[in-house]
């Protein structure tokens, strides 16, 4: 199932489970607006590319717009409908005063020197410029950008609209990025895995992780889960999948990406085939990379107890019906994976204050968001006897129907 449909599927459920009037469903459901644009850079030997880029604003009842902008090459329409209407979701389930949004361009950004993805970022930049703004719509990293990408949005921006630092999230700290923004995606999975975990007594200390994907949201949340004590007894990026039973030391394996570009090889480790990696024996289960790879041909085999959606949209719907029968509980990614968003509002609202917090005044306040989360997420769950995914998505629809409705429509 491609992501649009997945996530048009577990909207209409949890539409059902609140009773939502048909009128008002297609409403919340049609994005605000979609965006496509051409961009033709010069490449660094003279000749021309030319490249889509996309950005969907979902919905902008409880705030801006707000999501991330993914490089990636199979960044097609659809799948940046789905993340944008995601971002609604999620944003509402976090609680922050923020409507959803996503963008991409369809690029391998591996294959494009620097130059040449700062060409392309400030020529994106340039065709979107006036549909986006600190009180519109606020781009953030996501796949295959960071926070250069944000930088060169910001710089091409405020050739426009004058100096706007509120424009971006997740920028370099020197331009007015907040602290703790870097790692915050990782830390928010963490927060969300303890207090799970807690809920049954257990601590991350003691147990076995495995982690698809090594780049920021893995990485950083291996480096935490490590440093809790947790074992990280496998990981993969595109180079390839490695394993551990007795944990990897996350710190010599940081360093080894560093200079190899890739976990492939590291010393502390066997290699082993990068589509098992689902279906490695652990307790918990982190997707960090790509949609859909938790699907029907891999649930019945994945033996983790717990899955943390990291990524967005991991698991198909099919694949959540074989894992629910399967007893495997699912934290769902619009909760999950919220940390990065929260903190990408904290960043917002220092810029727009003009007064920097210290990180631990980011990381208590983000533990506190992702607390009060899982708390209500469930809240959801006991009032429609429903799983996480559907305690997660009636709360995020509920407050964006709620928001709708209040601001009513023009006559
Ligand atoms: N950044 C953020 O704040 C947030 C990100 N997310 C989601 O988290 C996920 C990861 O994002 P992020 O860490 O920012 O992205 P990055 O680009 O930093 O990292 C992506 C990682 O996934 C790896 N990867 C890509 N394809 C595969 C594959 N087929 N198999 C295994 N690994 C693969 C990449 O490998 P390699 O390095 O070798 O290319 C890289 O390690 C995405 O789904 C994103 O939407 C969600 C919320 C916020
Ligand atoms: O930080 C943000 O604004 C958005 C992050 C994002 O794209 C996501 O949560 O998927």
């Amino acid at each position: 199932m491609n992501a649009l449909a997945a996530t048009n599927r577990n909207f209409k459920l949890a539409s059902r489970i609140l009773g939502l009037d048909a009128k008002l469903e297609k409403s919340l459901l049609i994005p605000f607006r979609e965006i496509k644009v051409e961009c033709t850079i010069p490449k660094d030997d003279g000749t021309l590319a030319s490249f889509i880029g996309f950005r969907v604003q979902h919905d902008n009842s409880r705030g801006p717009m707000k999501g991330g902008i993914r490089y990636h090459p199979e960044v097609d329409p659809d799948e940046v409908n789905a993340l944008a209407q995601l971002m609604t979701w999620k944003t509402a389930v976090a609680n922050i005063p923020y409507g959803g949004a996503k963008g991409g361009i369809g690029c391998n950004p591996s294959d494009l020197s620097i130059s040449e993805l700062e060409r392309l970022t400030r020529v994106f930049t340039q065709r979107i410029h006036d549909l986006i703004g600190i009180h519109t719509d606020v781009p953030a990293p996501d796949m295959g950008t960071n926070s250069q990408t944000m930088a060169w949005i910001l710089d091409e921006y405020s050739k426009f609209h004058g100096h706007s630092p509120a424009v971006v999230t997740g920028k370099p700290i020197d331009l007015g990025g907040s602290l703790g923004r870097d790692a915050a995606t990782g830390r928010g999975v963490l927060f969300a895995t303890e207090a799970l975990l807690n809920e049954s007594g257990k601590t991350i200390s003691g147990q076995r992780f495995v982690i698809q994907g090594f780049g920021n949201v893995g990485s950083w949340a291996a480096r935490l889960i490590s440093e809790l004590g947790g074992k990280v007894v496998a990981v993969s990026d595109i180079s390839g999948a490695i394993k551990n039973k007795n944990g990897l030391d996350i710190d010599s394996l940081l360093k080894h990406v560093q200079e190899n570009r890739g976990v492939k090889g590291f010393h502390g480790s066997d290699a082993i085939d990068s589509d098992s990696i689902l279906v490695e024996d652990c307790d918990v289960l982190i997707p960090a990379a790509l949609g859909g790879v938790i699907n029907r041909e891999n649930a019945n085999e994945i033996k983790a107890k717990y899955i943390v959606e990291a990524a967005n949209h991991p698991t198909d719907p099919e694949a959540d019906e074989i894992l629910k029968k399967n007893g495997v509980v699912i934290l769902p990614d619009i909760y999950a994976n919220s940390g990065g968003v929260t903190v990408s509002y904290f960043e917002w609202v220092q810029n727009i204050q003009g007064f920097m917090w210290e990180e631990e005044r980011v990381n208590n306040e983000l533990k506190t968001y992702m607390t009060k989360g899982l708390k209500n997420v469930k809240e959801m769950c006991k009032t429609h006897n429903c799983d996480l995914r559907m305690g997660a998505f009636t709360l995020g629809l509920n407050r964006v129907a709620r928001a709708t409705v209040l601001r009513g429509w023009e006559a």
